[in-house]
């Protein structure tokens, strides 16, 4: 006998990954849309009449971003003038065909365009960076400057906040990942839905409690758009293990990604742990906890051959680097140090960001519907 539509008593052709319920069709896109948009009211991440720019990948999460928050905006008027940001990492075979789907998304979806290249802002492809790195670090190289990079795009485009695609599957595995690397620092910040906000540029996650199943599945049924293959310099095996723990949790307690996300919101930090103090980068006016930022010191190891520099124990690298700057022994700034904002300018710097590196391909065969 067909299954029933738990919402319009039609014929259910998916079992949500969220709730379990029974849905069609409609009702699936209906209820996912609403979620996201509560998600948004309760958080009040967006005031009308701002600029929003969609740190847009051409990845199923921020494809299905950039069309949900489109469909949101047109229906609830939010009054917001929404614009796609993409960042050309230099990742021949892999990005320069993603950024082919975002050129296409921004035809489909008739949104204003802007891509900027680790390439034009740091002088470093991360095809170049691999060769002088190799596989196993190069993910903190490409987490670091992407974090920047959005920024910087989003300064260029002169835009109020920046959105990304990162959803509740993610942040449960940051929080995992935080927990087991006994990084109170992060552990407090990373469920945050915005942040940035001390700063001149908030980041927002309208997906926080979306399932990254359920973005899938929305990507599936809608017929959108995506580029589903898996980065080809991705082996953060470090967020794979938090990820398959998690999983595994999930096959008998369905409700764990949001079960942890809600414990991570609840946890209360003592006084007595030591948070790092947010201030700007001695060198290029970016925020950073310490005088010189990380996106600095690993440009500075690239650029003298040395580029495991800004790898490893952090105040070693600070360290060396800072005596390297006292000796005057620094490089000159870098192509697109122009365009850095001055001390005063505060960017925002997300940590969850460098830990979110590591996407598998959506295996959409593997759903339960
Ligand atoms: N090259 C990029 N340009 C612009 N935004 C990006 C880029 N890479 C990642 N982002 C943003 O950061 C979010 C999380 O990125 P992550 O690398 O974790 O990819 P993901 O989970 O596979 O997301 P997606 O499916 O959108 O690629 C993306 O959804 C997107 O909003």
């Amino acid at each position: 006998m067909p299954v029933k539509c738990a919402i319009c008593d039609g014929s259910a052709i998916l079992k949500r990954p969220k709730t379990g319920d029974a849905l069609c069709k409609n009702c699936f896109y209906y209820a996912f849309e609403e979620e996201v948009h509560k998600t948004i009211i309760d958080a009040r991440l967006f005031t009308h009449g701002e600029t929003v720019a969609i740190g847009a990948s051409g990845g199923k999460d921020s494809t299905v971003l950039a069309y949900v928050m489109k469909e949101l905006n047109d229906r609830y008027n939010y009054g917001l003038d929404l614009v796609l940001l993409s960042v050309d990492e230099g990742i021949t075979g892999y990005r320069d065909d993603s950024l082919e789907t975002v050129k296409r998304n921004q035809m489909q979806y008739d949104l204003p365009l802007k891509i900027v290249s680790y390439e034009e802002l740091y002088g470093w492809t991360m095809d170049a960076i691999v060769q002088q790195i190799g596989l196993k670090n190069n993910c903190t190289f490409c987490g670091v400057f992407r974090r920047q990079a959005l920024d910087r795009g989003a300064m260029m485009l002169k835009v109020n906040k920046i959105v990304t695609g990162h959803n509740a599957d993610d942040i449960a595995e940051t929080v995992v990942m935080n927990v087991l690397r006994g990084d109170i620092g992060r552990l407090r910040r990373c469920t945050a839905i915005t942040t940035g906000a001390e700063g001149s540029l908030p980041r927002c996650k309208p997906f926080k409690y979306t399932y990254e199943k359920e973005i899938v599945m929305y990507a599936y049924f809608k017929k959108l758009d995506y580029f589903s293959t898996e980065c080809i310099y991705s082996p953060n095996a470090y967020r794979g293990f938090a990820r398959a723990y998690i999983k595994d949790v999930e096959k008998i307690r369905p409700s764990a990604i949001i079960d942890i996300i809600h414990s991570g919101e609840s946890l209360s930090v003592k006084t007595t742990v030591k948070m790092p103090v947010q201030g700007n980068c001695e060198r290029c006016g970016y925020i950073s906890s310490n005088a010189i930022c990380k996106a600095c010191v690993l440009l500075e190891g690239l650029n003298r051959g040395l580029p495991r520099l800004g790898i490893g124990k952090t105040h070693k690298e600070r360290r060396k680097i800072e005596e390297l700057s006292k000796e005057g022994n620094v490089n000159p700034p870098q192509s697109g140090a122009a365009e850095r904002q001055p001390t005063s300018i505060q960017t925002p710097v997300l940590a969850m960001e460098s830990l979110s590196l590591d996407r598998r391909k959506p295996d959409v065969s593997k759903l339960d519907f």
